[in-house]
């Protein structure tokens, strides 16, 4: 566990000394007007002055910076090269992190040479054959409609010796990492690789992932669109389930170490009478375990709505070889499939009829477009990265805390892991919606 008083710092390149291209924006204050005080003066670097103006304790911003345009930057755009890789899951609204990078970069800083490398941290390195690709205002127009991300991504680990070889030979002053967690692992030892070498490379992290697991955001972009389309599987389950004498849907839905999908697709429809999340334990045997009080549900009512986040379970499923992608995450077993044949074979001791119809919408609901709200909160988070960047900020990630954009070090954002509290609000609404018992024991 990495000591958070350890980490206060949002690194810096050094001084800001170039007059930002947005500096008479910023003076109007229209773009910051919470940032500029009435003598116009910014207070974008200064943390406690903005703190304290907001009344948000000190003790609550644990190595935060506030985010926003700064009225110097770092970097003098018309020499900066900035390079762009998005790697690990899909997740909806890479492109349009990918396109409002591009954007804000060009048309407000002016910065005229943008790399994308193909495929993930793979395309960074001489082993796979680097894959650069030119980025403009022209190729990024309209990729916002697609799914999926122009760039292409990849698993595994890169050497970063490798990776920053590849941004020195290419001249590169700022990496932009689209990733989830493991990717951030990949960019602080990147930023370190950078540091020991003497180099002045910014490396600034936008966090992406479905599961909404990384800390410090708030929401994930692509959150909110991942788990209304999981709620057309939860709306078609319950649909079947309650056509059929005793029947079951089962829908399981992606969230590897955290429930929220389940629990927000779960709530939205408020269809389910069972969601089932890796943060809860339950037993599934015995007269107080899950399965007795399916059976006495669909006995006493006809129907019934499960919903399972993918690593609930698992424990159920430890005599299966573990294997591992190849990034080194443990992949998950099938637990849905496994509940499945339980409840099957449950009724069947029981002499109940069931009839179950089980769902996994799987990468169905990661590979669609962002939705309108995901959209802009990608366009927001991405012109943070690159006001942060600009102003030579390194060794960290945008996030959002308390409705603010932030400044996050890596380190921190990667010390810890968004999880449901099993005694938070979310998991009462769930529990409410549901009507299931608190403990299956
Ligand atoms: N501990 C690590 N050290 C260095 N690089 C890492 C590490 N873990 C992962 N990476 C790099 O980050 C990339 C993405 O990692 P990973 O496959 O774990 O996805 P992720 O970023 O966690 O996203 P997702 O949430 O979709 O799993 C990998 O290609 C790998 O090169
Ligand atoms: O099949 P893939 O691409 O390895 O990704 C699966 C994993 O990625 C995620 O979507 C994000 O981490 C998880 O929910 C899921 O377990």
């Amino acid at each position: 566990m990495v000591d958070e008083r350890a980490q206060l710092e949002v690194k810096t390149l050094g001084e800001s000394r170039i007059d930002s291209p947005l500096a008479a924006l910023l003076r109007t204050g229209r773009t910051t007007q919470h940032y500029v005080d009435e003598s116009d003066r910014v207070l974008l670097d200064d943390t406690v002055a903005l703190v304290a103006a907001r009344g948000v304790p000190v003790d609550e911003l644990p190595g935060f910076e506030p985010g926003g345009p700064r009225r110097k930057i770092f970097f003098d755009p018309s020499k900066t090269r900035v390079g762009i890789v998005t790697c690990g899951g899909l997740c909806p609204g890479l492109n349009d992190v990918i396109r409002a990078l591009v954007l804000e970069l060009t048309n407000h800083y002016g910065v005229r040479r943008i790399f994308g490398f193909r495929n993930g941290y793979q395309g960074m390195t001489a082993r796979y054959g680097r894959e650069v690709v030119d980025l403009d205002a022209e190729v990024v127009a309209g990729i916002n409609e697609y799914g999926g991300t122009i760039l292409g991504t990849s698993r595994g680990n890169q050497d970063p010796n490798e990776i920053v070889d590849c941004l020195e030979q290419l001249s590169v002053n700022v990496l932009f990492v689209i990733g989830g967690d493991g990717s951030m692992r990949g960019a602080l030892k990147i930023a370190e690789v950078v540091a020991e070498r003497g180099r002045r490379i910014a490396v600034v992290g936008v966090p992406k992932t479905i599961d909404n697991d990384i800390p410090y955001i708030e929401r994930s972009f692509g959150f909110q669109t991942a788990f209304a389309k999981a709620t057309e599987a939860i709306r078609a389950a319950h649909v079947e389930a309650t056509a059929f004498p005793n029947g079951i849907g089962l829908v399981q839905l992606m969230g590897r170490h955290s429930g929220f999908i389940a629990c927000y697709a779960a709530l939205a429809n408020n269809d389910a009478d069972y969601v089932l999340i890796p943060e809860v334990p339950f037993s599934l045997d015995g007269p107080g375990g899950f399965l007795a009080h399916l059976r006495a549900r669909v006995v006493e009512r006809g129907h019934a709505m499960i919903v399972v986040a993918e690593g609930a379970g698992q424990e159920y499923l430890l005599d299966s070889a573990t294997t591992l992608d190849a990034s080194g995450n443990v992949r998950l077993q099938d637990f849905g499939r496994y509940l499945r044949h339980r409840i099957a074979d449950d009724f069947a001791a029981a002499g109940v009829e069931a009839n179950l119809k089980y769902i996994d919408p799987s990468y169905t609901i990661r590979s669609v477009p962002a939705n309108p709200y995901d959209s802009v909160y990608c366009i927001r988070l991405a012109h943070a990265a690159v006001h942060a960047a600009m102003a030579g900020r390194t060794e960290m990630v945008v996030g959002r805390w308390r409705g603010r954009f932030v400044h996050v070090p890596i380190a921190l954002a990667i010390s810890s892991r968004n999880l449901v509290d099993p005694g938070g609000d979310l998991w009462m609404s769930v529990l409410e919606a549901t009507g299931q018992p608190p403990v299956f024991a």
